[in-house]
């Protein structure tokens, strides 16, 4: 059996009759099912997203059906093709074979013989997998998914560092996945059984970061009531990731310079120095250069931290890795909401595909969860993608490098949001007035629902789609967020 994960069925049959056929007999084994009754269809869901098995009728109204078989064999898709062919045209199915075609089988046919034949090619398909695990080549990595070329690079990256006890720089936008990346070295190190302490810089009042870093002793500050460790000692023997290493204050980077140079922390409020062992990993998002350039970032704790660098690329530059994680994350969410939800819509790939993602994949999974809690049924289409129809640096037109997430998160539409393009023309504002049309006194005084919704739209967009982080700093329960978008949905629709 496939893995159930990311296994697909591709039906390409004309008759619409044969092919809802087809899909009965197969639906026991579990799998997402799609019908393409032309090979234009056909042509245009394999583009977007490679089925596991294609079912191939050869007579199509449209095209010889061998052309969509040379094109899976050109493409080099690992698709596994199984010819139907009439009876008495065994000849066909020879050819067929001879272009790459896995199987054939001649019609009639039982439901048993199909359910037997599909079941054999994903079991080959999970065997190929399987193999190019075991080579390291086009497989994910820890809890990332992805099997992307630059995601290869990145995971070629972890394994070579892990040993070592080197620090490791770790840039990218928001959202790549850094944490997840400081977490995976770790569990790939030999620290592995020692903690893994992360402490993000951005997070903590500049005031208390040098106590939550080196620790205190009794009496060092109002509120210091008793000694209490910090990061450093409770990630002694292990790694401390220290997230948003450039929002530090640069008086603290110092100290974590001397730090690192002795190994020796000294609590707030103490002479006495304490020996640990950790293993530095950092993160930020902006570029560490240009922080240093700036005056930001300090030089020397620069290159002592600068030591092995590994940059997440952003979500658009992965190519499928973008539909293999909104699946799993489909899956996972879909469960945790007891929905019905297996797959995507040809329409919701394509809009997967050629968004920009400028909040990468916490945005993705931030749009795939509000898909699941704000809609019911078996695949999510396009429109459940609360996603601009259109937006500047889209695919194809604007590449964002690190330094431009802030760009990026503004630009980015909030999960669950009827975005602009959807519900109002390009003259009218973000709350629906067009602040031109307007006398004086109406643009002064506008009506709480409008204002509630801008704040809580500015807060999602600030939180980089987060629907329940901005739910958290608007001191509300995500529920009341969710249900105030669906109400803003059900009133553009
Ligand atoms: N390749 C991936 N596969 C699956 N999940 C991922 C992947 N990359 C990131 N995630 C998930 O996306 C979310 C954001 O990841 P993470 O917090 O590691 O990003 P980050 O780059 O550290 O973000 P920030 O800069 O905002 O701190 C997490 O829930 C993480 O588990």
């Amino acid at each position: 059996m496939a893995d159930t994960e990311t296994a697909t069925i591709l039906i390409v049959e004309d008759s619409p009759t044969l092919a809802l056929t087809y899909e009965t007999y197969l639906t026991p084994l579990g799998y997402p099912i799609t019908q393409a009754h032309t090979g234009k269809v056909a042509l245009n869901h394999i583009e977007n997203q490679t089925p596991s098995v294609i079912l191939l009728d050869l007579k199509l109204p449209d095209m010889d059906g061998l052309d969509i078989l040379r094109r899976v064999s050109a493409d080099g898709l690992r698709s596994r093709v199984i010819v139907i062919t009439a009876h008495g045209s065994v000849a066909t199915a020879v050819a067929a074979m001879r272009e790459g075609a896995a199987d054939f089988l001649v019609k009639p046919f039982s439901a048993e013989r199909l359910t037997t034949t599909v079941n054999t090619a994903l079991e080959v398909v999970r065997l190929t997998e399987l193999v190019d695990e075991y080579r390291g080549r086009g497989r994910s990595f820890g809890d990332f998914i992805g099997e992307s070329a630059p995601m290869q690079a990145v995971y070629s990256m972890i394994q070579d560092a892990a040993p070592s006890r080197a620090s490791v720089f770790i840039t990218g936008e928001s959202g790549t996945g850094k944490e997840l990346c400081a977490q995976a070295i770790h569990r790939a190190s030999p620290r592995t059984e020692a903690p893994f302490i992360a402490l993000n810089c951005a997070a903590i009042p500049a005031n208390l970061i040098e106590s939550e870093i080196f620790g205190h002793v009794k009496g060092a500050f109002t509120g210091a009531t008793e000694n209490r460790d910090g990061a450093a000692v409770k990630a002694s023997g292990g790694t401390l990731f220290l997230d948003e290493i450039c929002e530090m204050p640069l008086d603290l980077q110092a100290k974590l310079l001397r730090f690192i140079q002795t190994g020796q922390v000294v609590p707030v409020g103490s002479n006495d120095a304490r020996t640990v062992n950790v293993r530095f990993v950092c993160a930020t998002n902006r570029d560490p250069w240009e922080e240093v350039a700036e005056g930001r970032f300090r030089e020397d704790l620069y290159y002592r931290l600068h030591v092995i660098p590994i940059h997440l690329p952003p979500l658009r530059d992965r190519g499928d890795d973008v539909q293999k994680i909104a699946q799993s994350l489909l899956l996972r969410f879909a469960g945790e909401e007891g929905k019905a939800f297996h797959g995507f819509s040809d329409d919701a790939v394509s809009r997967l595909r050629t968004h920009n993602w400028p909040g990468n994949v916490r945005e993705l999974s931030n749009v795939i969860q509000s898909a699941v809690v704000l809609n019911d049924g078996d695949v999510v289409n396009g429109a459940m993608l609360r996603l601009p129809v259109r937006q500047a640096g889209d695919r194809g037109t604007a590449e964002k490098g690190i330094g431009d997430r802030e760009t990026g998160d503004r630009a980015a539409t909030p999960a669950g949001m009827p975005p602009v393009a959807e519900t109002a023309p390009d003259h009218v504002a973000m709350n629906g007035l067009a602040a031109h049309d307007l006398p004086t006194m109406e643009e002064e005084i506008e009506p709480l629902e409008i204002v509630e919704r801008r704040t809580i739209e500015h807060a999602i967009r600030l939180c980089g789609g987060s629907v329940g982080r901005a739910a958290r700093r608007l001191g509300v329960d995500p529920s009341t967020l969710y249900r105030k978008i669906k109400g803003w949905q059900k009133a553009a629709s």
